[in-house]
Formats: C-alpha cells, structure tokens, sequence
C-alpha cells in the first residue's frame, strides 16, 4: 500500500508552476528520499501534503484517504512533520516544551519521557533549550514531531545546518524508525549522499518536475557499467552496430554499449575495422551517483 499518493499534484505562484502534476508513490514502511536541487519545490510539496499550502491543482490520498475537508484533521493526527525550524520557548525545558505540544495534542504524558529517550536528549530533559545546541534543538523538534507516534513522519530537509555529528545523529535516529515503530518517513534533502545513506525509496524533482521514482536500488541499478567507444565515423558505427541487434546511444561524442564479453567485444571491433571504421577508443565506464544526478537534475549533486 502507498502511504501517500498523489495525483498531478500542482502549485502556481503568480505565472511559475513551482510544482508539476507530481505522481508520488510512498511506500508503506519505507523512508522515501524526495531528493532535489534548492528551489526545486521540495518544501511546496511536503507542506500541500501535510496541508499547510492549498494546491492548485491535483488530489492527495494520504493513509487511503483523500485528503479533503472531511479527513483532513484525522488523517493529520497520524501524521508528525518537521517542517523548517522548529520553534522553541528558549526559556522552558525540551521537557517542558514538549509537555505544550503533548497537553495541545491531547497525547499520553508517558509519550515525552519515551521519546526524549528515542531522540537521546533523555540526559538534558531539564536544561533550557536556549542553551541546548542546533543538533539538540533538530532533535527536539523531532522528538515534538514523533510524541504521537505517528503513522507518518514528514521531515523536511532535518539535517539542514548541523554539524557531521549531528548529521549523523540524525540520520541514525531516522533510520532505526521503520523497524522500530512501524512508521513512515519522508525525508527531504538536496544532497545525494545523505539519501543514499538513509533511504530506500527516492524521489527526485527538477524545477518542480518529477524525474526519478523508484527505489534506491534502482537508482544504483543506472550506475552500472557499460562501454564507451569512440571510432572514426561514429554515426556509420552506429549503424553497424544495430544491424548486429548491439544496442547504442551516442553521448559526448562516444557510443554507449552494454557490457560485452572479450570474445563479442573483439568480434565487434573486428567487424567495425572489416567495415573501415578506425577504432578510435574502447573504455569500460561506470556512472557515478553524482553522475546519475546531474544528468537528471542538471545540478551538482551537492548543490
Ligand atoms: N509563498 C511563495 N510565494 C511565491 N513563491 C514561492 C513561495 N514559496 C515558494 N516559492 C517558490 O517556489 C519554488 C520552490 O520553492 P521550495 O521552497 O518549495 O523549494 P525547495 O525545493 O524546498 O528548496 P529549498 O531547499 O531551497 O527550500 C522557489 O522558486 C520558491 O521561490
């Protein structure tokens, strides 16, 4: 079942489409990645979700229900979100500051204790959170955001600011949530590498488009290796090449192949020389994730 769905999900700011008829898929129990340069419409998205901005145009079905005025409120109480920094009374506790939430929530009062233990700030409970640090506070906030333990955590770029430690902190927390608790989690981010560490599903949007949807494997799956060749006449080669059923695409000025056994490689070469094709160049190649990314988004992938 698809946690979330949506369907040519849209948003309009003045004349620009910052969101484009998105089809997301979220898997139930998976940590989708929604991966994408800054500006690419990630935080529209996540908020038109969680309904904090109205679409423009498309439907949401979050935990199978359509997210209209009827369910909106309830589907809402199972879901916990992160979005932008969350904000504090610097002068209160993390405990005291989550006992706000918990009373507003209605939600059990054991649920603080708990989750300031998931999120380890269980030793600084009673220290004011004007003196915690960034790495503390983003934990907080997530601990804010699991109080109900949601069915649903939408956590939108969580790592933002803080330091490797930090970085990793986080990302072990939400990790360990699936398995842990059952839940969901969607993790924003415009860096690869953090959502290649912590996700198995990815989204990938450029300029409010989808580009890539699929698990991570997949996403590893392009990075395969192939063949790059180059000869004297690559347009020729090319033909030859298909009328031998050897499937090709052209890219920078080299033919890209699947891998082939020595033996077919060299009766390839053989054939193309035999036509009077000079081979100019045979590399084994692999794409990078970073690789991967740019093509799709035109974007470095640390951006
Ligand atoms: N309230 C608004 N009014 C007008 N334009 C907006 C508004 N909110 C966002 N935008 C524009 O929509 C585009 C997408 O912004 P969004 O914040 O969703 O991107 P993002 O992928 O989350 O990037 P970042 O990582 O920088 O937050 C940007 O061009 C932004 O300027």
């Amino acid at each position: 079942m698809n946690i979330i769905q949506t369907h040519d999900l849209c948003k309009q700011y003045g004349n620009a489409l910052r969101v484009s008829h998105l089809n997301l898929n979220v898997p139930e129990g998976s940590i989708y990645g929604f991966l994408g340069p800054n500006g690419a419409g990630k935080s529209t998205t996540l908020k038109m979700i969680l309904g904090l901005v109205r679409p423009t145009a498309g439907s949401i079905r979050v935990l199978g229900k359509d997210m209209d005025n009827s369910n909106r409120l309830s589907v809402l109480r199972q879901v916990g979100s992160l979005i932008e920094s969350p904000s504090y009374y610097g002068h209160l506790t993390g405990e005291e500051n989550l006992r706000i939430v918990q009373t507003l929530r209605g939600i059990p009062e054991k649920n603080i204790r708990e989750v300031l233990q998931i999120v380890r700030l269980d030793g600084q409970r009673e220290k004011k959170v004007a003196h915690y640090s960034l790495g503390m506070k983003q934990r907080l906030g997530l601990a804010a955001a699991l109080l109900g333990y949601p069915k649903l955590l939408i956590l939108d770029e969580p790592t933002n600011g803080l330091d490797p430690a930090g970085i990793q902190e986080m990302r072990e927390l939400i990790c360990d949530l699936p398995g842990r608790f059952g839940m969901t989690v969607v993790v924003s981010s415009h860096l690869l590498s953090e959502i290649d560490q912590m996700a198995n599903h990815v989204a990938i949007i450029r300029e409010g488009e989808l580009v890539f949807q699929d698990s991570l494997e997949a996403l590893h799956g392009r990075s395969r290796h192939h063949l790059a060749l180059r000869t004297t006449n690559n347009a020729i080669a090319r033909r030859l090449l298909a009328e031998q059923s050897v499937p090709c695409e052209e890219e920078n000025g080299y033919l890209i192949l699947p891998i082939l056994s020595d033996e077919v490689a060299a009766q390839l070469t053989g054939f193309l020389a035999g036509n009077r094709l000079g081979i100019v160049r045979l590399e084994e190649r692999q794409k990078s994730l970073e690789d991967i990314f740019l093509d799709l988004t035109g974007k470095a992938a640390s951006l």
